[in-house]
């Protein structure tokens, strides 16, 4: 999937009239009620429209089950499918005056205009009016409605908050409660640019506060267009989440230097696209100090690869192969280190992407596990012994995460577990609210799990 650090719901510069970008996020909840990705949907939008069409859209997306709940009451039958997805945005930006964009009245009044503009909801326009009309009088009874329906309270399908109660019995309210706020833009600063002091201080200089987050982020106060970030097309700086910044420390930490006769260490990273963390991997290790081969199934995404080491000045052997088959790829000299940055439901994620939990299904959890206790078979043989393999997922579901590691160390001998962070949930704001787990603040839900190898007997 997409690099979650691109996506940010930062308001635009140009906006069209309101009716439009009304119009626009309904074409786009559509596509997304069809499966098509966020990412791939506000894509389509006009380059000039979509940062105002994508930040209505993150909203929407994550009060979209209050908004399915309230259309319920409002209308017994479900109306076509382009005028439903108008409807529901127009509730979902509506329904909470203190979080509505607009004013709830003006929400109301352009939407009705959207859908007389559009041939394909111009039949629909006076239901459309009768609804809103009578939502906005009605407004608190019908919230108190749907108030009791855990869909509409929480803004994920019912199946996600029943699994999270039994995978986070603790923790479920706080992880659901974050899931539903905006992430803010985290960056990491290349070290071959500066210390991250100093481009904290050129950030300030040009009006952007920042606070260091990981061990050498900085969360940023304020969401800008990455090419406005001070240096940035000359490698100064990624974006990437406090949480995804953990990979290539724990995966190199104590291997850097202890390697033999001086030799770079051998590392693989073995589903690298867009290469967030291979990148880091290079920046933390310095110049020679790994070899590096950054394998990607996906030919078009490994481009990404490249693209990503050549604004940083990094370089790596980019190849393109499916990290099940080793013999395909594999040169047969065991790996000192493999970072295996696993394809997972991405539901730690969903701050970022809040498409994805209305586009995930349950049975793609065990579908994903399968996928990935496959891929930890194959890279496992690879590993020299007294070498690591570091395990991470961007999900917060125990089967893509500590289920899947039980299953792998009960099966595999020659594997222990180092110390590790587990399972990270996602949290917003900088303090942390008692989610024992997190030491960091402000970051996504991740899963790592540090295995070495153990010498044979
Ligand atoms: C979670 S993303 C990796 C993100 C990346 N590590 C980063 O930090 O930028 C997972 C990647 O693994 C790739 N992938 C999935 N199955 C694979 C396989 N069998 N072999 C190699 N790559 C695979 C996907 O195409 C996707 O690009």
């Amino acid at each position: 999937m997409a690099d979650p650090s691109d996506i940010h719901d930062d308001p635009g510069h140009f906006a069209p009239p309101l009716w439009r970008q009304l119009q626009l996020t309904a074409v786009a909840l559509a596509a997304i009620r069809g499966g098509v990705s966020g990412t791939a949907a506000f894509e389509a939008v006009a380059p000039d429209q979509r940062p105002g069409v994508q930040s209505l859209g993150f909203q929407v997306l994550r009060w979209l089950g209050r908004a399915e709940a309230l259309r319920r009451h409002l209308a017994k039958r479900t109306p076509p499918p382009a005028a439903d997805a108008l409807l529901c945005t127009a509730l979902a930006l509506a329904w909470d005056p203190q979080r509505a964009p607009y004013e709830p009245f003006t929400l109301v009044d352009q939407a009705v205009e959207a859908a007389k503009r559009n041939p394909g909801t111009r039949a629909q326009a006076s239901f459309v009016n009768a609804c809103l009309r009578r939502f906005l009088r009605e407004r608190d009874e019908l919230v108190a409605a749907t108030e009791r329906e855990p869909v509409a309270q929480w803004n994920h399908p019912r199946w996600w908050i029943e699994r999270l109660k039994r995978d986070h019995p603790r923790d479920w309210q706080r992880v659901l409660a974050a899931d539903n706020t905006q992430a803010p833009m985290t960056l990491r600063v290349n070290p071959a640019w500066g210390e991250r002091p100093a481009y904290q201080a050129a950030l300030a200089a040009e009006g952007t506060p920042s606070v260091p987050v990981a061990a050498s982020g900085l969360q940023l106060l304020r969401a800008r267009p990455v090419q406005a970030l001070p240096g940035f097309a000359e490698g100064a700086c990624s974006v990437q989440d406090a949480a995804a910044q953990l990979a290539a420390p724990l995966l190199l930490e104590g291997l850097l230097g202890a390697a033999s006769g001086g030799a770079p260490l051998r590392v693989l990273d073995a589903c690298a696209a867009p290469g967030g963390k291979t990148a880091h991997l290079l920046e933390l290790a310095g110049p020679g100090a790994i070899e590096l081969t950054a394998l990607e199934v996906d030919a078009a995404r490994s481009l990404r690869i490249e693209q990503t080491l050549a604004r940083l000045g990094l370089s790596a052997r980019v190849v393109v192969g499916d990290a099940v088959r080793p013999p395909a790829w594999w040169d047969g000299r065991p790996f000192d280190a493999i970072l295996l940055d696993a394809p997972c439901t991405a539901s730690g994620i969903v701050r970022r992407h809040p498409d994805v939990r209305w586009l995930r299904r349950e049975s793609d959890i065990q579908q994903l596990a399968l996928q990935q206790a496959m891929l930890l078979a194959a890279l496992w043989p690879l590993v020299r012994p007294g070498g690591r393999l570091l395990y991470c997922t961007c999900s917060v579901f125990r089967e893509e995460g500590a289920h899947q590691i039980d299953a792998f160390l009960a099966h595999n001998t020659d594997a222990a577990l180092l110390p590790s962070p587990g399972h990270l949930l996602p949290q917003s704001g900088r303090i942390a609210h008692g989610v024992q787990d997190n030491a960091l603040g402000d970051h996504d839900g991740f899963f790592y799990a540090l295995l070495e190898k153990q010498p044979p007997h």
